[in-house]
């Protein structure tokens, strides 16, 4: 086996982006690294608070995608040494487990010379994550719309605005992707679909033509934000009131509990829309944190050594900002 090391820094992202319920995502400028090289012995470091509970055996879930890119591609690569640092929280709503995912097929196929394509990368995240949105974000970078037949992912980027801004409120509490699935609708009606539809189709038409004045009625949704609305206390009014402090237009970010709000970042009224959404949050009795977030227009950034037992460590290359 080489003595490569790869370093693979990944994008967090939002999906749905309001109606675009699994099929819209974008990519935000908030990343996790990821750091692999072939080894005697499988071995973790994983450093920072986003880390905590995540195993650190062959049970983790960046090893097991690793041993998939490997079976793909017909190369024996059994033991890893594997080093993760993330600023992206867990179970919020910001993509955690699709960066971890990109990052790990990303860089097993860099650490065996890049023999599968973005594509099929982009086919195996879908099937794992069971949705493309997040996934083709981080991928891809920028804005990602995507539609899965269970079979095959196809998708189109599209760069985001230059203006376009977002302020994330992350409330202290974790919120599975699996729990707020659960509670969404087995059926709908005709009514709601064409609604969806319709305001989907205009937020892409928006984005992509750059009529941000669009967004405030193009991101809303009937498929998905109602029914989760019970396990946000603050979401509804936060997602009727936004663009009255000042945003473009606010949507749950992926399955929650973020909030997101889309923003000119030239608007004058980001501190009053901040504080909205922290005093609406704060009167439900939820304590949260905000970010102001540019979309990244980036996918990941793959750093490739050939010398891995001379490299310095993970954590010294980013607080030396090496790979930041
Ligand atoms: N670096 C990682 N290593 C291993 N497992 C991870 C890692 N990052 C995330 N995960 C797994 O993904 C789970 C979170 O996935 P989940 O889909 O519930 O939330 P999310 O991806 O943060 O949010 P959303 O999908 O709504 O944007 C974690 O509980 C953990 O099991
Ligand atoms: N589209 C997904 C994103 C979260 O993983 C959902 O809303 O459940």
């Amino acid at each position: 086996m080489n003595n490569r090391r790869v370093i693979v820094k990944v994008p967090a992202s939002t999906a749905n982006l309001g109606p675009g319920f699994d099929t819209l995502g974008m990519a935000l400028s908030l990343y996790s690294w990821i750091e692999m090289s072939a080894a005697e012995k499988t071995t973790f470091r994983l450093y920072g608070d986003q880390m905590q509970g995540i195993p650190t055996d062959k049970s983790n879930l960046i090893y097991k995608v690793a041993q998939l890119v490997f079976e793909e591609a017909g190369v024996v690569v059994p033991e890893l040494d594997v080093a993760m640092y993330s600023d992206i929280p867990l179970t919020r709503g910001l993509g955690s487990s699709a960066s971890a995912i990109i990052g790990a097929l990303v860089a097993a196929n860099a650490l065996i010379g890049n023999p599968l394509t973005d594509d099929k990368l982009f086919q195996l995240a879908t099937k794992l994550e069971g949705h493309p949105d997040n996934v083709g974000a981080s991928l891809f970078g920028g804005i990602v719309v995507s539609a899965w037949d269970g079979e095959r992912a196809d998708y189109v980027r599209l760069e985001p605005h230059v203006k376009l801004e977002t302020l994330v409120a992350i409330p202290a509490f974790q919120l599975s992707t699996e729990k707020a699935r659960h509670c969404l609708p087995t059926q709908i009606s005709m009514a709601d679909a064409v609604f969806n539809v319709g305001r989907s189709s205009l937020l892409v038409a928006a984005l992509a033509s750059g009529e941000l004045g669009l967004i405030r009625h193009a991101m809303r949704d009937r498929l998905h934000q109602p029914y989760r609305a019970a396990l946000i206390p603050g979401m509804t009014a936060i997602l009727e009131s936004a663009a009255d402090y000042g945003a473009l237009g606010a949507a749950l970010s992926g399955a929650g509990p973020t909030l997101i709000a889309f923003v000119d970042e030239t608007s004058k009224s980001k501190s009053e829309l901040e504080q909205f959404l922290l005093g609406t949050l704060k009167q439900e009795g939820i304590v949260a944190d905000t970010m102001w977030l540019k979309p990244s227009s980036e996918g990941p950034v793959i750093i490739v050594e050939d010398s891995a037992s001379s490299a310095p460590d993970l954590m010294e290359r980013i607080k030396g900002e090496v790979v930041r």
